[in-house]
């Protein structure tokens, strides 16, 4: 077997570095702000070539007067304007509301060449420009789920041959034709390790769709949080044996997805198994991860494409989709519609700029009322925080943009937030998401005479709606009939879409996250100070460190630390935080050698001689005796 330390020790490095844009000086907010707050120009050029037009048309002076003039509230002229803009998708099923987002004609008019441009913009990302400027990168995740708009026969060939393997692999793993070295003869659980779109997408489908008795069970490793990682494997117990371990990466260098992928490989060593047996990556080709897999000799490799983002790559290898992507497929035919009112994405951006007055100064809270949806709140969060959130457009100005977005489901909600919602900080908008189908056929019965279970769920999500808006709450409704493959594809392209057309909207660059760079890189700094702090502090010890990191093993350590001990005249030397600071050339961060001391001793990894870390200045610390192998970690 390879050394898998040895490729896996590099992987945090191997993330690609995104640059964020050019030297920019000091913006003032105020200045940047849209219409309604003040009468200055709108800086958010929709596109590059347009821009200079637009910002000569720039006030969205539909916007401040329709605000000023408050939400329709008589019911005639409600009910009008419901119908008037009500959207409907008549194949796929899916209604989309948006009378109660209180937008003028003046406001659409206005908006009209910003959305023509927008279109535009989709247009060329599809047929293959760069949209992603900073990485110089196409964005492609449209071609997932129609090959033919693919901009080369390679990628139209490449998309058409991994999906018909994935669904070959699927089945047969299903079949049993793919099967464990285990006595059962048959894989009984999924274990997918990811983070971020690599786990997001997957988590809501999974649980989107999830029938009641699946042919496997799946479960996921999400984090670095080693108790929780401990916990997904002991849940699965003698399972292990007939677990496929999915990993999925596409950069293939993600810390916490590698740390998950060590710590289940060791749960495999010590049940005696062979991961290699059962493991199967997903990942972009050549990536660390890809070449691990295949010089270990993984059950599969699939490939993830350079062109697809993190977030918008639900619709890659990894779950049986062809009823997904069709749906998708009808949701992107739908949304390239250059009528704004038969766009039911362009209307989704269009209501979203109305209510954060276009620089996300409200909160998007996502209310599905139905559990299965429960994480699509968290899988919009992503996708459209990490899409949304820059902070410079694509002209260099500082921004700062973005759309909150956060949510459970109802009416859970009800007993939980929307006490503040109706009656707290109007800081938010709401989208619900209603499906209308309650149970299979067959399945209802009456609680009391003539109402169901299921009509109190839609009588709870009608009846917040209405008193949101009683209280000038606004809110979007996506109605569904049920959710099933199709209908989840098409949501997830609605939203997409949606992303895409509101990023244009405000002239920003969707398709990037240069801002998750920052805590990376200092979380990697701060794992490079805690090896300096273990270097004082086993110098501190006197302990003489074995010449070769090949020297691993603990009981050896152990054995020639107690010898060392018992012949010390010199014991241990416990130093202060200032000490190990000044010893470690970083007086100035100090703070963060405090949190690494307190971390370690709170794992048994540091001693505290002296003190406690309530009083940081009463601190002395000294080296516990299991940690020394660390430094060659
Ligand atoms: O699939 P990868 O490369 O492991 O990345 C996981 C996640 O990390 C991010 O790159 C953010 O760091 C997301 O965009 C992505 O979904």
């Amino acid at each position: 077997m390879a050394s898998l330390s040895g490729l896996c020790s590099s992987f945090p490095s191997l993330k690609p570095n995104n640059r964020i844009g050019g030297e920019l000086g000091p913006v003032r907010k105020d200045s940047l702000a849209v219409s309604t707050r003040s009468n200055s120009s709108f800086k958010h050029s929709v596109a590059r070539e347009v821009s200079a037009d637009l910002s000569k048309t720039n006030d969205v002076a539909g916007l401040k007067q329709a605000k000023q003039g408050g939400l329709e509230k008589d019911p005639k002229a409600l009910w009008r304007r419901y119908v008037d803009w009500l959207y409907q998708h008549k194949e796929l099923g899916l209604y989309l509301d948006v009378s109660r987002i209180g937008f003028s004609d003046e406001f659409v008019s206005e908006m009209e060449p910003r959305f023509q441009a927008a279109f535009k913009a989709m247009e060329e990302l599809e047929r293959g420009a760069i949209a992603n400027p900073d990485e110089g990168r196409m964005v492609g995740h449209y071609w997932l789920r129609n090959a033919k708009l693919a901009p080369n026969p390679f990628l139209q060939v490449q998309i058409d041959k991994t999906l018909a393997a994935v669904c070959d692999f699927a089945d047969a793993v299903i079949s049993g034709k793919i099967k464990p070295p285990s006595p059962e003869g048959r894989f009984t659980q999924i274990l997918s390790v990811g983070i971020g779109g690599s786990a997001l997408g997957p988590q809501f489908v999974a649980e989107a769709l999830a029938p009641d008795n699946p042919p496997l069970k799946i479960r996921f490793i999400d984090n670095t949080d080693p108790a929780g990682i401990d916990h997904q494997v002991a849940q699965l117990g003698p399972e292990l044996a007939s677990t496929l371990v999915i990993v999925i990466s596409k950069s293939g260098g993600t810390p916490e997805t590698r740390n998950g992928l060590l710590e289940v490989q060791k749960a495999f060593r010590e049940a005696g198994l062979d991961f290699a047996k059962q493991g199967v990556a997903i990942t972009q080709e050549n990536s660390l991860l890809d070449n691990t897999a295949r010089i270990e000799g993984w059950v599969a490799r699939f490939p993830m494409f350079d062109w697809v983002g993190g977030r918008t790559s639900e619709m890659s290898a990894g779950v049986d989709i062809r009823e997904m992507l069709v749906g998708a497929s009808m949701m992107d035919e739908a949304t390239r519609s250059t009528v704004l009112r038969k766009n039911p994405a362009a209307l989704l951006a269009l209501c979203w700029y109305w209510a954060t007055d276009g620089i996300g100064s409200k909160d998007m809270v996502v209310l599905p009322y139905k559990d299965s949806l429960l994480l699509f709140s968290r899988y919009l969060q992503q996708l459209v925080m990490e899409s949304l959130g820059k902070e410079f457009d694509l002209d260099g100005n500082r921004v700062n943009q973005g759309i909150s977005v956060y949510g459970n489901k109802g009416s859970t909600d009800q007993h939980a937030y929307i006490q503040q919602l109706r009656e707290g900080v109007h800081n938010f908008f709401v989208t619900f998401i209603e499906v209308l189908r309650d149970r299979p056929p067959g399945h209802d019965w009456e609680l009391e005479p003539g109402v169901t279970c299921g009509d109190y769920l839609f009588g709870m999500l009608q009846g917040t709606r209405s008193a949101l808006y009683a209280n000038d709450r606004e809110s979007i409704t996506v109605t569904v009939q049920e959710v099933t493959p199709r209908s989840v594809g098409a949501l997830i392209a609605l939203y997409e879409r949606a992303v895409g057309i509101y990023a244009s909207l405000v002239n920003i660059n969707a398709y990037h996250q240069p801002g998750v760079e920052a805590g990376k890189k200092a979380a990697g700094e701060v794992l490079a100070l805690q090896k300096r702090v273990l270097a004082v502090l086993n110098e501190a010890s006197h302990f003489s460190l074995p010449s070769s990191p090949l020297i691993q093993r603990l009981d050896d350590l152990q054995m020639q630390f107690s010898h060392f001990n018992a012949h010390c005249e010199d014991p241990a030397e416990s130093l202060t935080l200032q000490e190990i600071a000044d010893r470690c050339h970083a007086p100035d961060d100090i703070e963060m050698i405090y949190k690494i001391i307190e971390h370690m001793a709170a794992n048994d990894r540091a001693l505290i001689a002296e003190g406690d870390c309530g009083s940081p200045y009463s601190l002395k610390v000294f080296l516990g005796e299991c940690n020394v192998d660390e430094l060659y970690a």
